[in-house]
């Protein structure tokens, strides 16, 4: 499966949940027009159980799922890609592991030259952010908007910006360069389905 040109990017909140829950929650975000799904899980109970649920969620949908952080899971349960950022390892093993067809994310955080050579190794996109402050990632560090204008200035591959993004604050992100949004609590902190439709109204 690609990696969509636009777009929102629905990462999960699966910590207290149940795997039922998660699941229903993916699908409402799906069926709201969510564009790719991210299964972020730092407090796994049962990943490989969740995951594979959430790719036949993903999959019902033709959309693609990536797991964050884990080359490992991603091969385990056939997904259609990983998230990589500055601790998870390299991009050229993931690739060699995954295959040419895998979807291979970097975070880029606010260094132009760490997306330059991400997408000079072989990365599908690159993300940037955090724009905003982040309930899901407090100590995440800030990222400035001209980022973006540089990136779409100088990338061939799709942006995506993360951190804080509201369907409410969305749109001087994507009037910037980002090609998509990568969303946790805007999505998943109230009605998915409802706040996913908002999201997909932007594009
Ligand atoms: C789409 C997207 N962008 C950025 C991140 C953050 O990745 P990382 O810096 O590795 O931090 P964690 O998410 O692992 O805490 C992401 N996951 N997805
Ligand atoms: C994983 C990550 N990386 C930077 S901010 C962030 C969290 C994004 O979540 P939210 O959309 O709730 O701010
Ligand atoms: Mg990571």
């Amino acid at each position: 499966m690609k990696f969509p040109r636009k777009g929102l990017y629905a990462i999960t909140q699966p910590d207290g949940k149940s795997i039922a829950q998660v699941v229903a929650d993916v699908e409402a975000a799906l069926r709201g027009g969510a564009a790719v799904i991210q299964y972020r899980d730092k407090n796994p109970l049962d990943a490989g159980k969740l995951a594979a649920a959430l790719l036949a969620v993903c999959h019902a949908h033709q959309v693609p799922l990536l797991i964050n952080d884990s080359v490992e899971l991603a091969l385990a349960v056939g997904a259609d890609g990983v998230h990589l950022g500055r601790d998870d390892g390299d991009l050229a093993a993931a690739r060699a592991a995954l295959g040419p067809d895998a979807i291979i994310g970097v975070s880029c955080y606010n260094d132009i030259g760490r997306a330059t050579a991400a997408v000079a190794a072989g990365a599908d996109y690159v993300a940037f952010g955090r724009f905003f402050p982040s309930g899901s990632k407090p100590l995440a560090a800030p990222a400035e908007i001209g980022t973006l204008q540089t990136a779409k200035r100088s990338l061939q591959v799709p942006i995506v910006a993360i951190g804080g993004i509201l369907p409410e604050n969305a749109g001087q992100l994507l009037a910037a360069g980002a090609d998509l949004v990568a969303v946790i609590g805007g999505v998943f902190d109230g009605d998915p389905f409802a706040a996913a439709r908002r999201f997909q109204a932007l594009f």
